[in-house]
């Protein structure tokens, strides 16, 4: 039965960190509420508490109190496995430092987070909602020998004893070529199909922004979040960005985007400023 709650709710959320020795509220009660398709962008000057609280949306940080639910869970309540499978099925995200694994091609970084949890991925299902051949899901023990924190090379998925049939092979095959598709077609959309094969120590810090944005797409969430991604873009860099970050909300993507930039600001529904914790729409 389809959940008639709202994606992302943040109730009274405050988190409070200790500085000198007093405890400050580095975010104070905060109220949202985010359906899919909403594209918010939130705005402040530094140190007021944005990335704490985008944090606590993405689990990264518990609330002192107050709550924040994700697709109807609680993310405070939610085993490690749980909280890991959120992140990587339900939200995407955009950190505002570089976190793409240097030993890995940009194809394969992009690729990576499809090959963590055995469950179907939505661009690999048709539209009854069944997983189609190329995309089959994988197996758990696919997964888990897809698990690994620094691989080298992002290959199809061996069983326990290394042996496959030729139908496995098939299907792996097929599952690789879905998920390389996919992981093409945003790097083409975000202007950087050309530097597939490239590593991230071979990139701009503008290119290797725009490959997290890939990564960060590459399940398809339900809720972006994305903090300052335009950060070290120029301006047609940020209009590429900007235009597919806006066609996945008016494809039903729920957008959660941190930006001082006001060329990013102007492509948003709603926008919320952040004034020492208190969150509040402008
Ligand atoms: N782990 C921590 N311990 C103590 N204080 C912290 C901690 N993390 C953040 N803070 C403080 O909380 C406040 C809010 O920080 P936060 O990083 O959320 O701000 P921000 O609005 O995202 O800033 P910026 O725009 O510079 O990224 C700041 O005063 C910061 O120093």
């Amino acid at each position: 039965m389809a959940s008639t709650s709202h994606l992302l709710v943040l109730c009274e959320v405050t988190r409070q960190f200790i500085r000198r020795g007093k405890p400050f509220s580095a975010v104070d009660h905060a109220n949202l509420i985010v359906d899919g398709g909403e594209f918010i962008a939130v705005v402040g000057r530094s140190g007021n508490g944005k990335s704490t609280l985008i944090n606590m949306v993405a689990g990264l940080i518990r609330p002192t109190s107050g709550s924040v639910t994700v697709d109807d869970r609680n993310v405070a309540a939610l085993s490690d496995n749980e909280l890991s499978r959120l992140r990587n099925r339900t939200l995407g995200f955009v950190t505002q430092g570089h976190t793409l694994l240097g030993n890995l091609t940009v194809l394969d970084n992009v690729i990576l987070p499809a090959t963590m949890f055995p469950d179907p991925l939505p661009f690999a299902c048709d539209d009854e909602g069944e997983i189609s051949e190329e995309g089959q899901s994988l197996s758990d023990d696919e997964a888990s020998a897809a698990d690994s924190s620094l691989p080298d090379t992002i290959v199809p998925f061996a069983d326990d004893s290394g042996a496959k049939s030729a139908d496995a092979q098939n299907i792996q095959a097929g599952q690789r070529s879905a998920l390389i598709s996919r992981a093409q077609d945003l790097l083409n959309q975000l202007g950087i199909a050309d530097l597939a094969d490239s590593y991230p120590r071979e990139l701009s810090g503008g290119e290797m922004r725009r490959v997290s944005i890939a990564r960060a797409l590459m399940n398809q969430p339900k809720l972006l979040i994305a903090d300052e991604p335009t950060g070290d873009l120029d301006q047609e860099s940020t209009d590429i960005v900007m235009r597919l970050l806006r066609a996945q909300a008016d494809n039903g993507m729920a957008i959660l985007m941190v930006t001082h930039d006001p060329d990013a600001l102007a492509w948003a529904d709603t926008v919320y400023r952040m004034d020492a914790g208190v969150l509040s729409k402008v």
